[in-house]
């Protein structure tokens, strides 16, 4: 096999978006396909994949999840080895998920550990969400995996070092689409018409005092609008406009409470503004909780290892819907510093690439130790 820095350039070269991942499948398929084949079941499922290492007197099956989709974000690094495809990018660290996914699969598949492993090649991690579907599927309902681990690039971290802790490590997310449609007009007769620019512009404004005023300071949100789009033409009053967002928060119950929050403030918004508004929550994903005991584990044996240091960090408003298999798995999932001053979704994320022989030297005496008889 090709060394896993090139293989993570080629897989840099061709991100793809949720259920799209169709060159990517392709890709890891055919590495797979030169691998030793004699303990190795491969399954593509959508446009993922699971691969079941057999082990030599297996007891329990132990997962382990990466995630393989990209961003539409314009790429901007000076990588000789960019984006091929145009609009889109690796910009959350996915294509080093999956070379390292790789590298542990290349090592267990020429030197199987007691235990069956099980690893998923996850898409639509960044939306609609692959986890749910991959977790219900007929397939995983077989493999039923006893424990599963995964990893995130950390950008603030250095390499070297991994951030953990037990218990709540990722928020619970819903996407937020809001399209208000009012009555478009000639720019001249504000007075014939109802602008939903100027709705979208106060219900943005007012958004902004759920979390300033609604909900409990100690119990932390996000409501975050990253794109607006609305109107024709600069001399036509806008007839829609269409927010897109995001919420995030610590528990289920505040996104109850956010999204209550939401609906009231449009319809305000209808009657202030004689407008009619449609909400659409895209994709939810619930949080993603470390099982403690099993953390606890893995953080003491990383901190025994050689070379990695353990951060226990707080936990982060970012969103996984790998929390939807530890919702029925045991398990955890952990940061991988990869020391770069651009941060996840950034057009300019060059993440170190030593990092990534750093997580399969840790995952590979990890995963033999959890996987090993008679310890
Ligand atoms: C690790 C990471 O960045 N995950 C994404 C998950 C996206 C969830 C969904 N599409 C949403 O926007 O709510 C994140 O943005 O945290």
């Amino acid at each position: 096999m090709k060394p896993l820095i090139e293989i993570r350039k080629d897989l840099h070269r061709i991100p793809e978006l949720g259920f799209q991942e169709f060159k990517t499948q392709s890709y890891l398929l055919n590495l797979i396909s030169t691998l030793p084949q004699d303990h190795l079941e491969v399954h593509p499922w959508e446009t993922g994949i699971f691969v079941k290492v057999k082990g030599k007197r297996p007891a329990k099956t132990i997962a382990y999840r990466t995630d393989i989709d990209g961003l539409p974000i314009i790429e901007e690094t000076d990588y000789e080895f960019s984006s091929v495809h145009e609009g889109m990018m690796h910009a959350c660290g996915h294509d080093i998920h999956m070379t390292i996914a790789i590298g542990l699969l290349s090592h267990f598949a020429a030197d199987p550990i007691d235990d069956n492993l099980l690893f998923i090649f996850q898409p639509a991690e960044e939306g609609p969400g692959g986890a749910l579907p991959m977790r219900e599927s007929e397939l995983f309902q077989q493999f039923k995996p006893d424990l599963i681990t995964a990893l995130h690039i950390a950008p603030e971290y250095p390499v070297g070092t991994i951030g953990v802790k037990e218990g709540l490590l990722f928020a619970n997310t819903s996407e937020l689409f809001i399209d208000l449609i009012g009555k478009g007009g000639h720019a001249a007769y504000p007075h014939h018409s109802n602008d939903m620019v100027v709705a979208a512009s106060h219900l943005v404004t007012q958004l902004q005092t759920i979390v300033a005023r609604n909900l409990d300071p100690l119990d932390s949100a996000v409501v975050t609008i990253g794109k607006i789009t609305g109107g024709t033409k600069q001399n036509i009053i806008a007839e829609r406009a269409r927010l897109e967002g995001t919420i995030r928060t610590l528990s289920p119950e505040a996104m109850l409470k956010v999204k209550n929050r939401i609906e009231a403030l449009i319809q305000g918004i209808k009657s202030g503004f004689e407008c009619e508004a449609v909400i659409d929550y895209g994709s939810n994903y619930r949080q993603v909780d470390n099982e403690p005991a099993l953390t606890r584990e893995f953080m003491e044996f990383a901190e025994k290892s050689n070379g990695v240091e353990v951060i226990e960090c707080k936990e982060a408003m970012t969103g996984e819907d790998y929390g939807y298999f530890l919702e029925k798995i045991p398990g955890f999932m952990f940061w991988l510093g990869v020391d770069t001053p651009y941060g996840l979704h950034h057009s300019k994320l060059k993440p170190q690439e030593e990092a990534i022989q750093h997580a399969v030297d840790l995952l590979i005496q990890y995963l033999t130790y959890k996987g090993k008889r008679n310890k």
